[in-house]
């Protein structure tokens, strides 16, 4: 018997990678590599209005804080020393992180996806220091509220930015840390036992915060593994795991057109089990069921360039789409497929052909004008003429095809 070609079937671990992750990762917010970076994107494009809304909301608070600020300027500091401080530390602190939120928010919609979380992450990073010059500030004079209301702001908008868990919380732990350091190196020790109570009261606050982004975030994973199954269900037959009639159909137009623009050849094989009725009606419909599986994952095989597709047609038809091809090649690589299934020696005692399940096929290559109907017209003719001539063998494209390719379409403007 000829080896089977190395590559497995795509579309199956695909499923079979799906449901392992739905059962077993999304609780840990860590998914096979490959997964995590689909994961990532899908995140970019679902959370980015949710980014905007915080980052809108973030802007609002902080001017509301900034309108609160200027109030007390006026009513405390106006005329005193602590006026010049005031002007020094605050009123740039306070126009830093308002150009970086405005600038977040203008950039959010023209900045390339991949950047978004990088420079949400600068922005709540360059906003948090903000507040922390300015809540020292209040602490020095007295006014340690401010600070408190600064940090729940910067929390606010730090953790439903579309990001995830692992990337939002390092920064508010920096900023955490930052907060205790700097209280630690300038405050006046009269000032800590209002400083522990406020820096414990945000600790509290961001622990339960961080909790409820790993309860969004493992919702999130699941839904997007739940999108990727229906997705994959919608494309694929469930009993074998090839591609169904659907997507065949939506492939077929793919490559016909760019067999169309880049004068490939596209050609499709129909291969249909001989006496599969006589087979289920002997051994049962879960034998035959067994049967169509071993051929599925054989013709999966055939089907290894990423243009190739294989797929259940429906009942016991199966098709082979395959791109750039030689039709001699194809028509050897269809022989070689016969004899792989007559290999696997599933016994078809009833059968008035072979002593095994064996299959028929017919091929055909798509022209200039070809449909999918009438490619699949001509490779079932075709199919039948392999029926029609004592089954377990192939038929079609037996002369060698004059010429190579689809001609290409001449577009007139
Ligand atoms: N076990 C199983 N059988 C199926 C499935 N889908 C279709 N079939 C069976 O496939 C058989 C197809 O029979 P026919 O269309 O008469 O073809 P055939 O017996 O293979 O005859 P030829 O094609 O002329 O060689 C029927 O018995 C269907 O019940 C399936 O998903 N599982």
């Amino acid at each position: 018997m000829p080896a089977l070609p190395p590559t497995p079937p795509a579309t199956h671990n695909a499923e079979r990678a799906c449901r392992r992750e739905l059962q077993v990762r999304s609780r840990w917010l860590r998914f096979a590599p490959d997964v995590e970076q689909q994961f990532r994107q899908f995140l970019r494009q679902t959370q980015s209005d949710n980014f905007l809304a915080c980052i809108v909301v973030g802007l609002v608070l902080w001017l509301g804080v900034v309108g609160w600020d200027v109030l007390r300027y006026r009513e405390y500091f106006q005329g005193t020393a602590v006026e010049s401080h005031y002007l020094l530390t605050i009123v740039p602190a306070r126009l830093v992180s308002l150009l970086m939120l405005g600038g977040l928010m203008l950039a959010a919609r023209r900045l390339p996806d991949h950047w978004l979380p990088a420079a949400g992450l600068a922005t709540i990073a360059a906003y948090g220091i903000c507040g922390y010059v300015t809540g020292y500030f209040y602490l020095l004079t007295g006014k340690g509220d401010a600070m408190a209301l600064s940090i729940l702001i910067l929390m606010t908008v730090l953790l439903p930015c579309g990001m995830t868990l692992r990337q939002t919380l390092p920064v508010s732990m920096v900023l955490i840390a930052a907060y205790w350091t700097v209280a630690w190196q300038w405050l006046p020790s009269a000032q800590w036992v209002s400083f522990r109570a406020t820096a414990s009261l945000l600790m509290v606050c961001m622990g339960m915060m961080a909790f409820a982004a790993y309860l969004r975030e493992r919702d999130a994973r699941a839904q997007f593994l739940r999108h990727r199954l229906l997705d994959w269900e919608a494309a694929h037959d469930p009993l074998t795991g090839l591609a169904n009639r659907r997507s065949f159909q939506r492939h077929f137009e793919i490559c016909l057109a760019q067999a169309q623009r880049e004068g490939a050849t596209l050609m499709l094989a129909i291969l249909d089990l001989d006496h599969f009725k006589l087979y289920n009606d002997h051994y049962g419909h879960k034998a035959g069921d067994r049967a169509l599986q071993q051929v599925a994952l054989v013709l999966g095989h055939y089907a290894a360039r990423p243009m190739d597709l294989a797929i259940r047609l429906g009942g016991e038809e199966f098709g082979l789409l395959s791109y750039a091809d030689d039709a001699q090649a194809l028509r050897q690589r269809m022989q070689h497929l016969l004899a792989q299934l007559e290999g696997l020696q599933i016994i078809h005692a009833h059968s008035p052909t072979a002593l095994w399940l064996t299959a028929s096929i017919g091929i055909a290559q798509a022209d200039a004008s070809a449909t999918t109907e009438s490619l699949f017209l001509q490779a079932d003719a075709q199919l039948y003429r392999a029926k029609r001539t004592g089954r377990n063998r192939v038929c079609g494209l037996e002369l060698p095809v004059a010429q190579p390719g689809i001609k290409p379409v001449e577009t007139t403007i």
